[in-house]
């Protein structure tokens, strides 16, 4: 379980995260929503250590992480995907892929379940990533990030500029991780991965929520149940 408290990020003089304080619980899929440049990026940033927190507590099962690295955070279980999807387009899919194993044994090699969740990914493997579809590369970076055998996964807008087909997979793979029953019914015997999943599209974040948290100008406007997101009128308050 990743637990934030009171935390407070600025660019300059501005204020963009104000004293935030939430739970990842394990195994569970948990729904970051809000408008463009209300500041999911910047938690998700800083929960990854990318921009050091400026003041506040973070914790992942018990550990204190709030001063370390993002090699540290990494190294700790917890994944990430940024927006944008930075794959290296130069590096071929399967170079790219090893890059999630930075923070592995030398002896490790990328899992079978990449490959399982995203069949695509072995047939390119010498392809270069630059040459993917922004699908495939989008798939590619979640891949990496499975790579690094992590406990939390944190995705960063995986949806956008997508096709619709490539957004099915990515929710299947989501729901695989996150260890509910697949359509066919079956459930994987892995250790369910806890999910901090950033979103705009309501539909796909409402399909996955098990919790959510409505983001505005740095602060939490609202956070519930994933169950109760239409009844608390979630959708509206992501229009524009
Ligand atoms: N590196 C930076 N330097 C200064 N200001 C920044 C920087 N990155 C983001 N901001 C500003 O911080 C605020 C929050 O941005 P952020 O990218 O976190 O929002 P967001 O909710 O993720 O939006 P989007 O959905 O568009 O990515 C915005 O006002 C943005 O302009």
């Amino acid at each position: 379980m990743l637990t934030v408290s009171n935390l407070n990020q600025y660019y300059g003089g501005s204020h963009i995260l104000r004293d935030l304080s939430f739970e990842v619980p394990a195994g569970q899929v948990t729904c970051l929503l809000g408008r463009n440049g209300v500041g999911k990026t910047t938690l998700l940033r800083t929960l990854m250590g990318v921009v050091p927190a400026k003041t506040g507590t973070l914790t992942f099962n018990g550990v204190d992480l709030a001063h370390t690295k993002p090699e540290d955070r990494a190294r700790a279980g917890i994944g990430y995907v940024p927006q944008g999807r930075e794959i290296f387009s130069r590096l071929t899919v399967e170079e790219n892929l090893r890059m999630g194993l930075a923070t592995q044994p030398r002896s490790a090699r990328v899992p079978e379940l990449v490959f399982e969740l995203f069949p695509v990914l072995r047939k390119m493997l010498n392809r270069r990533g630059g040459d993917l579809s922004g699908g495939q590369q989008q798939q590619l970076a979640i891949g990496r990030a499975i790579a690094s055998n992590p406990k939390l996964l944190i995705l960063d807008e995986p949806t956008e500029g997508i096709q619709p087909s490539i957004i099915k997979d990515i929710e299947r793979a989501i729901r695989v991780l996150a260890g509910r029953p697949a359509a066919d019914g079956t459930v994987s015997t892995r250790e369910p991965i806890s999910i901090l999943l950033c979103e705009q599209y309501y539909d796909f974040a409402r399909s996955l929520a098990d919790h959510y948290l409505v983001m505005e100008r740095g602060e939490f406007l609202k956070r519930g149940a994933g169950a109760d997101m239409e009844r608390d009128k979630v959708r509206e308050l992501l229009a524009v």
